[in-house]
């Protein structure tokens, strides 16, 4: 798998009037052919300067930014071929133009030839859908279309690494769908993706690969299927022949804040942290006639929760 980008130990101060703001505090991480990467975190973690700062928009304080081989500092023009760019508030469109003409206008920007960036502009339009709405402004299209002409921009000039900062911010469902089945497919052109969204459920739907960034660092970077995973191990439900949960109450006492009952469902959800503990829980609840015990396997949301509350 070729490396598409490599951060290393990146850091940004900002400084504003007489206050210094450690936006990114020495993260590293990587993007590869054929991966799709949700970069997660809380308002203010440092998800947008990270991305500017892979753009060469912001100059970082320290590190290292490498993006196909070149640096964002030293050979601007060379990254901005490799990369297409989605950032917050559709900034990467002309508002005036419509899809085709704006499609166009940034594959010539990028350095590909008129006749070429028009074939490649009717391509992408008839791809996003948006062929009924050849000759009218960007401007005058829904927020949903708006963000497919983006989407169409940013792709203009065949990048092979996409930065797409909350592509599907302010989209209804269908909408939302378009981009995350779109984004899907991205990853089988051997493009590398990484996508910021406050969305869980979209992240969870289009990523290969989860980066949690908080307060400046990057706290989990894991593969989505091991990091649910790893969750699942933590929570048990066991279900009962019967609906006497009270008996149960009884017997866990000693275990008070490790488990919630979850009466119409005949079953308890148990939190525990090692196999002792769940074997011990099981032998004191076999007597009460169990019926089934099954993992949960938890959404991303759920994940994000219990690690924010650690
Ligand atoms: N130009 C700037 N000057 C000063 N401080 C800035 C500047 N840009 C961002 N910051 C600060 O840097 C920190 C990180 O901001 P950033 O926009 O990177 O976070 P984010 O993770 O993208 O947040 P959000 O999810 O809200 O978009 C915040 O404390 C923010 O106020």
């Amino acid at each position: 798998m070729r490396n598409l980008l490599s951060v290393k130990n990146l850091k940004k101060v900002y400084k504003y009037k007489n206050k210094t703001i450690e936006a990114v505090r020495g993260i590293s991480f990587e993007v590869n052919q054929g991966e799709i990467i949700a970069f997660l975190g809380p308002n203010g973690a440092g998800k947008t300067t990270t991305i500017k700062s892979i753009c060469g928009l912001v100059l970082p304080t320290s590190g290292e930014i490498n993006v196909c081989g070149y640096s964002p500092k030293k050979e601007p023009h060379k990254v901005a071929k490799k990369l297409g760019v989605i950032l917050e508030g559709n900034r990467n469109i002309l508002w005036k133009l419509d899809v085709v003409e704006n499609i166009e206008y940034f594959a010539m920007r990028r350095g590909i030839g008129k006749k070429e960036a028009k074939k490649i502009a009717y391509e992408l339009t008839e791809k996003l859908n948006l062929k009924d709405k050849i000759g009218i402004p960007t401007e005058r299209l829904s927020r949903g279309m708006q963000q497919k002409v983006a989407l169409g921009a940013s792709l203009a000039h065949k990048p092979q690494l996409l930065l797409l900062d909350e592509p599907t911010l302010g989209l209804d469902y269908e909408a939302s769908q378009f981009i995350v089945e779109y984004i899907k497919k991205l990853k089988y052109e051997n493009k590398g993706i990484l996508i910021t969204t406050h969305q869980l459920d979209i992240a969870e739907k289009v990523a290969d690969r989860i980066l949690i960034i908080d307060k400046g660092k990057i706290i989990i970077d894991k593969n989505l299927d091991i990091l649910k995973k790893e969750f699942q191990k933590k929570k048990l439900m066991i279900s009962f022949e019967h609906n006497d949960l009270d008996l149960v109450k009884n017997k866990l006492s000693m275990y008070k804040n490790k488990y919630v009952l979850n009466a119409d469902k005949k079953e308890i959800e148990i939190y525990f942290n090692d196999s002792i503990e769940i074997y011990e829980i099981i032998e004191i609840l076999k007597p009460l006639k169990i019926s089934k015990i099954h993992t949960h396997t938890p959404n991303l949301e759920e994940i994000f929760i219990s690690i924010r509350g650690r």
